[in-house]
């Protein structure tokens, strides 16, 4: 499915390789991939795109138009350009899983190669990794909003450009949307292809009523008809009555109706007590029209008897909150097997970065499935009880704790580079709802969400003081 992306970098990337390559050859780079904000001020994000990254990685070449255009460019030596052309990616990679919720500043994914590969990496994997982060935490919300009823995917006019439709549907299932109009997207990923109509069907006939008749006909088992063309009560609803009377008659079953306009509570009140006078309870009402998770809520708040909802704009282009900021920073060098932690120090302290190797843990109390914090430390820290740490976050009061009691599970695995990545999007949407149930539902809502704690150990704190008093030495 994907196609070689070697050449989606940024020319400063190429550049620094080329330098690395030939004054840095035997030094080996750790990057790592976090993010400082969550979008729409929620309080976590649901990776997503790991699959994805590993396509890539799996077939990371460069072919002859791709050396050529780099020649031409007039700026890299032949000894980097034979490189190019015979590249073997020499990289490992260790991620959380695809649907796992992260808190600010805890590595999503960190490859270790050499410096030169490690640095031409960073663009790639950031493009993926931000843009279906972005979209499944957008997911998650909406779901989260529609509380149990489906969520259908129907952003791919709207998404920006097909990749974006794409990757971005397959993103919203993971975030826990149940289907997709983007067929495409459906084929690709194994997910349910569904919908209704468009006003154009309604139009086109001479009349509402031959329109949704010849729909049932065309698919009496799959009828969905959109009431809102012309009038939802005094027509639509109606119209639809009689020809769902009429699929009953010839033994099928009536699907639903979709409001796409007006009040959606009251013409979604309105048409359900039309359709259950006329003895159609079971048929289903779907409303969209730019709906995202709050004016979901909106409309259950107001007793909206809605059964399902078609979401596009909002959900695929996350529009209210459409940049996932994350950021790709070197942790440490590797040079002749020893390893250097590094930082980059910032004159804001919540840019100062993490230095070093590390895993992040799940902190739950113990024996229990309930998460209460997680803590970032050294890969080769001990995670036992008492364990002194101190908060992540170098704008709240650094105050040191010593945690006595909690299970620790790590975060982060390597992923295996020799064989695609798992990706069945189920599975995947699973798996998130499983990690997201373990997290305090404080943390969950979608408006001023309490704030997860994220640790660091006495140990990563130190470390990073260290670097940062060395680095204001130098
Ligand atoms: N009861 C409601 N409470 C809150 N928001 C609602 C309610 N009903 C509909 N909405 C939302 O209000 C907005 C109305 O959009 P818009 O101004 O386009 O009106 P419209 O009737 O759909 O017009 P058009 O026919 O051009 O689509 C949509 O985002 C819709 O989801
Ligand atoms: O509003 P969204 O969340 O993006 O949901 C998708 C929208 O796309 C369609 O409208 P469009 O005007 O493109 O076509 P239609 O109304 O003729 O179906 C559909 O009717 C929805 O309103
Ligand atoms: O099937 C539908 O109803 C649909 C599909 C895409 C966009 N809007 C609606």
């Amino acid at each position: 499915m994907m196609r070689n992306l070697a050449m989606l970098t940024d020319l400063y990337e190429f550049s620094m390789a080329g330098g690395f390559h030939r004054e840095l050859p035997k030094t080996r780079g750790v990057f790592d991939i976090f993010y400082r904000n969550v979008p729409d001020h929620g309080s976590f994000v649901v990776a997503a795109g790991l699959a994805q990254v590993v396509d890539v990685l799996r077939d990371f070449h460069f072919d002859a138009s791709d050396i050529a255009y780099l020649r031409g460019l007039k700026l890299y030596d032949d000894d980097f350009l034979a490189y190019l052309a015979d590249f073997k990616l020499d990289c490992t990679v260790t991620a959380v899983a695809e649907g796992t919720p992260v808190f600010p500043r805890e590595p999503l994914l960190t490859v270790e190669g050499p410096l030169d590969q490690v640095q031409l990496l960073e663009t790639v994997l950031l493009n993926i990794v931000n843009h279906q982060s972005l979209i499944a935490t957008k997911a998650r919300r909406i779901t989260f909003a529609a509380a149990g009823r489906p969520v259908m995917e129907f952003g791919a006019r709207r998404a920006q450009g097909p990749d974006a439709a794409i990757y971005g549907t397959r993103a919203a299932i993971i975030g826990g949307a149940a289907s997709t109009s983007n067929v495409l997207a459906a084929k690709a990923f194994g997910i349910p292809a569904a919908g209704t109509m468009a006003h154009s069907w309604v139009e086109a006939f001479p009349s509402e009523l031959a329109a949704f008749r010849s729909w049932a006909k065309q698919y009496p088992d799959n009828a969905a008809l959109l009431v809102d063309t012309y009038d939802v009560l005094a027509s639509g609803v109606p119209n639809a009555i009689i020809v769902f009377k009429e699929l009953l008659a010839a033994g099928h079953k009536p699907v639903g109706i979709r409001i796409d306009s007006g009040d959606i509570t009251k013409l979604a009140k309105l048409a359900r007590r039309q359709l259950d006078a006329a003895g159609l309870p079971d048929v289903k009402i779907t409303a969209s029209n730019a709906l995202d998770e709050y004016v979901i809520p909106a409309l259950l708040a107001e007793g909206a008897p809605l059964d399902n909802f078609g979401i596009g704009e909002k959900l695929i282009t996350s529009s209210s909150s459409p940049v996932l900021s994350g950021v790709y920073k070197l942790a440490a060098t590797r040079t002749n097997g020893v390893l250097k932690p590094k930082i980059k120090v910032s004159a804001s302290i919540e840019k100062t970065t993490l230095p070093g190797i590390k895993q992040t843990y799940r902190l739950y109390r113990p024996g229990s499935c309930e998460a209460f914090a997680d803590v970032i430390a050294l890969a080769d820290e001990q995670l036992t009880a008492p364990l002194a740490v101190v908060n992540s976050n170098p704008l709240t009061t650094h105050k040191r704790i010593v945690l006595t009691a909690f299970d620790a599970q790590p975060l982060s695995a390597p992923v295996p580079l020799d064989q695609p990545a798992p990706s069945k999007v189920f599975a995947i949407q699973r798996f998130a709802k499983t990690k997201l149930a373990e997290l305090p539902s404080e943390t969950q809502r979608l408006v001023n969400p309490d704030t997860y704690t994220v640790y660091v150990t006495q140990q990563l704190a130190d470390l990073q003081q260290q670097l940062m008093d060395e680095a204001k030495r130098d």
